[in-house]
């Protein structure tokens, strides 16, 4: 599909603007889980999940390995699909449809939710094409818009100014951190209304880490942000609210603030005193 200059700038314009309509903000609940349960075969892996992820907020999931942290992130862009043994019941009602009808397609729901994986994983091109790659896939070919969206995708994963001068080269020729911030950058130029991060730092030094969190504090004002991290001081260091999972279920599910000081269950309280995990 090629378009021209001003359908281009249609597009561009629907992208920036589709996924912060006001109108959708009932109770600034972005995502509504109810009564998730998923299986893979045999094993439960999430039982009766029920969480609501709240608008320009970040929302960590924390819990021991095999909790299902990971499982429930990969459900809320029905990554998880991709096992074929997987079955779910329940709903996931993001901007007030259930992403887990069929009639959701896996397609628009991937323009709204982005993600970022534990390890950087940027494509074996140039930087400037990797940030330029979502954009192109939606039919944006003009390269004055797509300049623009690089910048502008650059500048907010806080990485512009290290690589502006060297746009051409290989991503690959980056640093972990960067390369990190670069699959952050990958992630906002389709403009998404939701970011996942799945143990993002788990792969980075402490100072790639620290620029990571910086990031998503300055995220959470245009995006919602729900993070795994298997790390907790990183939780309650840049999480609004925490949600506990312990063997597929949500024991607990709060304020930062108060998972970590007074949380409610003794479970709870047992993980974040490092009792278990
Ligand atoms: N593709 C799969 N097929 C079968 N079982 C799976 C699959 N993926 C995950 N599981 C199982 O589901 C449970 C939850 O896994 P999940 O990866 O969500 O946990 P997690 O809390 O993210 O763990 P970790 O912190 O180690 O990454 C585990 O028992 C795991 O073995």
């Amino acid at each position: 599909m090629v378009l021209d200059l001003q359908e281009e700038k249609s597009v561009v314009k629907s992208i920036q603007t589709a996924p912060k309509l006001s109108a959708d903000v009932a109770k600034n609940i972005v995502y509504d889980t109810r009564n998730l349960n998923l299986w893979y075969g045999d094993h439960h892996g999430l039982k009766d999940v029920n969480l609501s992820i709240y608008e320009n907020e970040v929302t960590a999931i924390i819990g021991p390995s095999g909790c299902g942290k990971s499982t429930y992130l990969k459900t809320l862009n029905r990554m998880v699909e991709l096992v074929p043994i997987v079955r779910t019941s329940g709903e996931i009602v993001y901007r007030e449809r259930n992403i887990l009808d069929k009639s959701y397609t896996v397609e628009e729901l991937r323009t709204r939710v982005g993600m970022v994986f534990q390890k950087p994983n940027p494509f074996p091109k140039s930087i400037y094409d990797n940030i330029a790659y979502g954009p192109r896939i939606h039919g944006i070919k003009n390269k004055k818009i797509l300049d623009e969206i690089v910048e502008k995708s650059l500048r907010g994963a806080a990485i512009w100014d290290e690589v502006k001068d060297r746009l051409n080269q290989n991503a690959y020729g980056l640093s972990g951190g960067q390369q990190q911030r670069i699959c952050i950058a990958r992630c906002l130029a389709i403009e998404p209304d939701v970011i996942l991060m799945d143990e993002p730092t788990s792969a980075l030094d402490p100072i790639s880490t620290l620029k990571v969190e910086e990031l998503v504090q300055e995220l959470k004002k245009d995006y919602s942000i729900v993070i795994v991290t298997h790390n907790m001081q990183q939780a309650a260091r840049i999480s609004d609210r925490t949600a506990f999972f312990l063997s597929g279920e949500v024991v607990e599910y709060d304020k930062t603030d108060v998972i970590f000081q007074t949380p409610a269950d003794q479970r709870t309280e047992d993980y974040i005193s490092g009792r278990f995990g």
